[in-house]
């Protein structure tokens, strides 16, 4: 049994908490939110995130940060990724110095350009910091459906050790030492799914999101390799298997908001949809690299209001006729 901390009191905190919870280990949630935090320890609901899903009784969480964290093995950072660095700011005088700290959110920071990893390893430098992420909609975990996801730390065999720990009906998790990789999958396919969402919202057809989805994971690449990332860990769980779920399931938030904007409805008060926020920083490290994204940069352009959604269209399917060269992006 591990002692775990979840930091963050939303649909994925809540999520995971309940599955580990299930599995047996000693969980305890911080959140900033003091009525979330009573109806997660009192009702076992969360009604804003997890609609009716019923929680565990042995599921509690509070507002009081250090006594959430007090004696943690493991800390699990899944607030929103652009409220990681505060986040970790107001645990830093509080954590057990020996626990290891995984970052869950799935973006990159748009003030730092620093990846959720490098986020928390900024503000906590004594302490090992991994990665959990992958195809998994918290909705599911939280009906004990099976997901698969990828947990990445510094030290390979820590990574399956603790891979094995934490496993259980509701989380299989696959180990891995590729701590950019796992992370950068995570970031860039909300953009991808935002980008054919917007393709879906003007109804242009399965055929075209399949050819969108496929020269996104081609940009996936290009730019996660540019940043560090093992190729073969883009084509894995957190990557190629993340950008299929999230460009497929109006379960998405990134999807379902890209579909908002392709069919011109107002998106004001949609849901949490963690691409409109990596979107511009993403760009920014590509032509830093010199990568080209054109992709991204198109869901960018619509997202910041310089480009219609109907042009996006038009200029996603009007690319110049090349030879088909999948492994560089063509
Ligand atoms: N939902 C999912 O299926 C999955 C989500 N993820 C990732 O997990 C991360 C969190 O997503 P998710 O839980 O779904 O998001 P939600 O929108 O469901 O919840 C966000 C939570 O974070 C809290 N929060 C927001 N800003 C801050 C802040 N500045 N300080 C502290 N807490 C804050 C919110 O509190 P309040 O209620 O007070 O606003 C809320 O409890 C995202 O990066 C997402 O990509 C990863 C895998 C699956
Ligand atoms: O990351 C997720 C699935 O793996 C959740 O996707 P959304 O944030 O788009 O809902």
């Amino acid at each position: 049994m591990a002692r775990i901390c979840i930091l963050g009191t939303g649909a994925w905190g809540t999520a995971l908490a309940t599955a580990f919870v299930r599995q047996g280990h000693d969980v305890r949630m911080w959140g900033r939110n003091a009525e979330t935090c009573a109806e997660i320890s009192e009702t076992h609901r969360n009604h804003a995130y997890l609609g009716e899903a019923c929680l565990p009784d042995g599921l509690s969480a509070s507002t009081d940060m250090a006594g959430a964290l007090e004696n943690a093995q493991i800390v699990l950072f899944v607030a929103p990724a652009q409220s990681t660095s505060d986040v970790a700011g107001l645990a830093a005088p509080q954590l057990p110095g020996d626990a290891l700290l995984i970052a869950c959110a799935k973006g990159i920071d748009r003030r730092s350009g620093q990846t959720q990893s490098e986020v928390i390893d900024a503000c906590l430098p004594d302490h090992v910091v991994g990665v959990l992420s992958g195809p998994s909609f918290a909705a599911d975990v939280v009906r004990g459906l099976p997901t698969a996801l990828t947990l990445a730390l510094p030290d390979q065999a820590r990574a399956q050790s603790l891979a094995q720990t934490l496993s259980g009906d509701a989380i299989r998790l696959y180990a891995s030492d590729d701590i950019v990789g796992v992370q950068i999958g995570g970031a860039l396919k909300n953009v991808m799914a935002i980008a054919v969402g917007i393709c879906r919202g003007g109804g242009m057809g399965a055929s075209a999101e399949a050819a969108l989805i496929t020269r996104g994971y081609a940009e996936l690449v290009r730019l996660g390799v540019a940043m560090g990332a093992r190729a073969e860990t883009l084509m894995g769980l957190s990557g190629l298997g993340d950008l299929v779920l999230t460009c497929s399931s109006e379960l998405s938030r990134n999807f379902s908001y890209g579909i908002a904007v392709g069919s011109g409805h107002d998106v004001t008060g949609l849901k949490l949809a963690e691409g409109v926020h990596t979107v511009s920083i993403a760009n920014e490290i590509a032509a830093r690299h010199g990568i080209s994204c054109p992709v991204m940069q198109t869901a960018d352009l619509v997202l910041s209001g310089r480009m219609s959604a109907e042009e996006a269209r038009t200029a996603l399917m009007s690319r110049p006729i090349k030879a088909e060269h999948p492994e560089i992006g063509q």
